[in-house]
């Protein structure tokens, strides 16, 4: 079995949610990139684009995910745009096998409800877009990010229940 599993997918592919179930299944632990962004850095997410710009971010996001590349087995949610930064995607592949949470825009509209916390989803002004604008930009930005994410070793269709992903993700790693 590989050592570890990146998922990697859009933002509110479920790569959080369904993360925790495919560690369950396969004994490992899970580990959010998101959340050893916040703790190694002592900030929120928006916090640190705020403060210091997607650029601050990107360097945090990276320096966790080379982190996540040594120890122990897990199941790791990595973050939506982590994986399409430059080299990430064969370093993740490097260190273990990487599963793309395939989703519609549509869904991702739907589930991320507001912008609320996510900063990739706000407009020029810094504050989150909502309404036609929000779906205009899950439907550029996804487009822009899909060639990168179509580099993972398996693709799951992830726009069915938590359970049913987390089923799915499972087989295609043990089939691997
Ligand atoms: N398969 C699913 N079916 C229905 N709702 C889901 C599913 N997966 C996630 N959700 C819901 O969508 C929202 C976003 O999910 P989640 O935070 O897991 O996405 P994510 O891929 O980790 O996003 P991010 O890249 O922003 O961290 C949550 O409210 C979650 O409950
Ligand atoms: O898709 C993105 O660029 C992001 C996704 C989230 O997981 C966070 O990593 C952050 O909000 C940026
Ligand atoms: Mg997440």
């Amino acid at each position: 079995m590989t050592p570890r599993v990146y998922l990697t997918g859009f933002m509110a592919s479920g790569k959080s949610t369904v993360g925790p179930l495919v560690a369950d299944a396969l004994g490992y632990r899970f580990l959010d990139l998101d959340w050893l962004v916040v703790v190694r850095t002592g900030k929120s997410i928006p916090e640190i684009f705020a403060e210091g710009g997607a650029e601050a971010f990107r360097k945090a996001e990276a320096q966790a995910l080379e982190e996540t590349t040594r120890g122990e087995s897990h199941v790791i949610a990595s973050g939506g745009g982590s994986l399409v930064q430059p080299g990430a995607m064969d370093l993740a592949k490097g260190a273990g096998t990487v599963v793309w949470l395939r989703t519609s825009p549509e869904t991702v509209a739907r589930r991320v409800g507001s912008a609320g916390d996510r900063p990739m989803l706000w407009g020029d002004d810094g504050r989150p877009l909502a309404g036609a604008p929000l779906r205009q930009r899950i439907r550029e930005l996804m487009n822009e990010r899909e060639p990168s994410y179509a580099h993972a070793d398996l693709t799951v269709d992830a726009d069915a229940s938590p359970e049913a992903v987390a089923r799915a993700v499972v087989e295609a790693v043990r089939a691997l």
